[in-house]
């Protein structure tokens, strides 16, 4: 071995950095670390002699590097870690080498554990791997720093590839009565594995681009992205800057125009809460650098005047984009960026018509018809409120509802009743608009109201204050008969204006149908034999999808075929079945 093993930090708990250390002391301390752990590793119960732990959301996986001696013993011990954790795994590696390491061998260890946590885990768990000790012995190999770490999830239980230590207390967010539990895991080659481990080899290696040395290390590094869910994809982009960053990194988190063309946009979450979480895994990752992320409304961001910056960190499929980046600089008088580029990573879970690649827009379109938000109360019987747009599906959802045993309460319906004569509401309307909006049956006339209500504004806000409490009053009349013939089950409140009547309040959660802009426009032109310009108009008119989407429990897309939406739909139901039964 060309390197000497030291892992001070894991004898103590103080945090300081020890740059006096003499390397003879160190050595020393070496030594005893080295003897102290070879006697508890000895006396460690095999993995299958230990009883299994309850299961945990979240645990840390300190990982001796001596013990990654292959990529297969790496894929081992990860894939055993991950077995035990339900949630949020941390991952530290242990015992780095003090000098004559590479970026790039670093870098490789971390985008496999990034590849097999992708390929191995479902698609909401989060892995991260703790970058402070691999930048220690890269960037300051000659001063030891002792961190007590902090995560912002607290972590319940941890595991070692050997019982050295309990680590416990280097940690400074852990929930009190953490468990320890040592993996013993035989990491002996065996013929048949050898097909992934090759497979995971070539996964791992990073392109190597024309405009820099893969080694090197550089003050400041920039980055740049939507950030949608943050996934393995990403996380193997900020480490690779991470890992080349020695003072500040600077990220570009795509915001208004530039998140208007991806697929689902509507799901996406604010910028704001993408920073934030993105800010939250860089603190967990490596808190000392100096971070700079901000919201981006181009595909240059900071880079087209910022002269200080110097590597660009894109992956294959984003390359061009680094390209235009410096042909910007070169006209602005900036120097050229240095642009590292990391391979894609594919995504074994992709189902039919979705991306190869570990994708944000896939993540999304698998939130459909589940619930991204629970259910505010339970009650019996259940009421959903149904809305959406203009021709986005809600009455061929409504009537899928209906098959699977849904009472449905159409709004719509309850309008025309609401404007029946005799109604309270008929004779507001009468007392407001005059007689001019009755036909010779002296029924309301929506043919004559349309024009004077579409034309302003504030006529349209007292047509809605007079129908809307009469709609509400009518549909409460139906629940409560409901009620009275001891109806138990699920009630769908099929209504366009849930959301701007404020009728959510009556419901338990509240399901948003969407297609996009262009397919409702689509749908209206070929069934309601108006033009683009007028189907436009009325699109516009309505509160816009991802307003819709932030009051969501579920989301429904209808912009593929029926089959995709029922599926959406079955998995929705099957949800509150389940949530009901409980
Ligand atoms: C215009 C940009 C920023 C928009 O980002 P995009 O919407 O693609 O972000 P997204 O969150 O999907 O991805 C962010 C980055 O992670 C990479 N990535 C995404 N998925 C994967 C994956 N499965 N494997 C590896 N990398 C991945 C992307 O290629 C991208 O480089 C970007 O695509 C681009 O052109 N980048 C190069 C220029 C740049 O970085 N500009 C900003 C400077 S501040
Ligand atoms: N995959 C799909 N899922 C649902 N509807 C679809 C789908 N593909 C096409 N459509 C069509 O879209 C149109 C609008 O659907 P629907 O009538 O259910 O919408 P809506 O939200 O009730 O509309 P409106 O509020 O205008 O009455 C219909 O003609 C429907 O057949």
């Amino acid at each position: 071995m060309s390197y000497l093993q030291i892992d001070i930090d894991s004898r103590r708990t103080y945090e300081f950095q020890c740059s006096l250390l003499s390397h003879f002391t160190r050595y020393l301390c070496c030594l005893i670390v080295a003897l102290s752990t070879r006697t508890s590793a000895e006396n460690d119960l095999p993995l299958q002699a230990l009883t299994k732990m309850a299961p945990v959301n979240t645990g840390i996986l300190f990982l001796q590097f001596n013990s990654l001696a292959t990529p297969y013993a790496l894929s081992k011990i990860v894939l055993s870690a991950l077995q035990k954790v339900d949630k949020l795994l941390y991952i530290k590696v242990k015992g780095l080498p003090l000098s004559e390491t590479k970026v790039s061998t670093y870098n490789r260890i971390v985008n496999q554990i990034y590849n097999i946590s992708s390929r191995n885990a479902v698609d909401r768990f989060d892995t991260r791997v703790v970058l402070t000790d691999f930048r220690d012995s890269l960037i300051s190999p000659s001063v030891c720093v002792i961190n007590k770490l902090h995560t912002s999830h607290t972590i319940e239980t941890i595991l070692m590839t050997s019982q050295e230590h309990s680590y416990a207390e280097f940690l400074e967010n852990k929930r009190d009565g953490i468990t320890s539990e040592a993996l013993h895991i035989d990491t002996t080659f065996k013929d048949n594995d050898q097909h992934s481990i090759i497979e995971h080899q070539e996964k791992t290696q990073n392109h190597l681009p024309s405009s820099t040395d893969e080694d090197n290390i550089y003050d400041h590094v920039v980055i740049g992205g939507t950030f949608d869910n943050l996934h393995s994809g990403h996380k193997m982009l900020i480490s690779a800057a991470i890992l080349r960053c020695k003072k500040s990194l600077t990220i570009g988190v795509t915001d208004g125009i530039m998140i208007k063309t991806k697929k689902l946009w509507e799901l996406i979450e604010p910028c704001q809460t993408r920073i934030k979480k993105l800010h939250e895994f860089l603190m967990d990752v490596e808190p000392r650098l100096q971070y700079k992320v901000v919201p981006i409304t181009d595909l240059y961001g900071p880079t087209a005047d910022d002269p200080a910056l110097q590597l660009l960190v894109v992956s294959e499929e984003t390359q061009k984009g680094g390209m235009k980046i410096n042909q910007l600089r070169q006209e602005k008088g900036l120097s050229k960026l240095d642009i590292y580029s990391i391979s894609v990573i594919d995504d074994n879970h992709a189902g039919a018509g979705e991306e190869n690649k570990i994708s944000s827009s896939s993540f999304r379109k698998r939130l459909l018809g589940s619930h991204i938000k629970p259910p505010k109360f339970k009650s019996k019987p259940y009421v959903i409120g149904l809305t959406g747009g203009i021709a986005s599906g809600k009455t061929t959802i409504s009537k899928r509802l209906k098959d699977l045993g849904a009472h449905v309460i159409s709004c719509d319906h309850l309008g025309h009743l609401a404007y029946k004569s005799g109604t309270e509401c008929y004779r507001q309307m009468i007392e407001y608009f005059g007689a001019g909006i009755l036909n010779e049956e002296n029924e309301i006339d929506r043919k004559k109201l349309g024009p004077l209500v579409f034309s302003n504004k504030d006529h349209l806000e007292s047509l809605n204050k007079m129908v809307w409490p009469e709609i509400r009053r009518l549909y409460n009349k139906e629940i409560n008969e409901l009620k009275k013939q001891s109806f138990q089950g699920i009630i769908v409140l099929d209504a366009a204006v849930l959301l701007e009547a404020g009728w959510q309040e009556d419901c338990a959660e509240v399901w948003v149908a969407t297609v996009p802009k262009e397919e409702a426009v689509k749908r209206i032109v070929e069934r309601d034999h108006i033009t683009v310009e007028q189907a436009t108009r009325r699109v516009e008119s309505q509160l816009s999808n991802s307003d819709r989407v932030a009051s969501a429990n579920v989301v429904i897309c209808s912009i593929w075929e029926p089959e995709v939406t029922a599926a959406q739909v079955l998995k929705a139901w099957q949800y509150v079945q389940e949530f009901l039964a409980k």
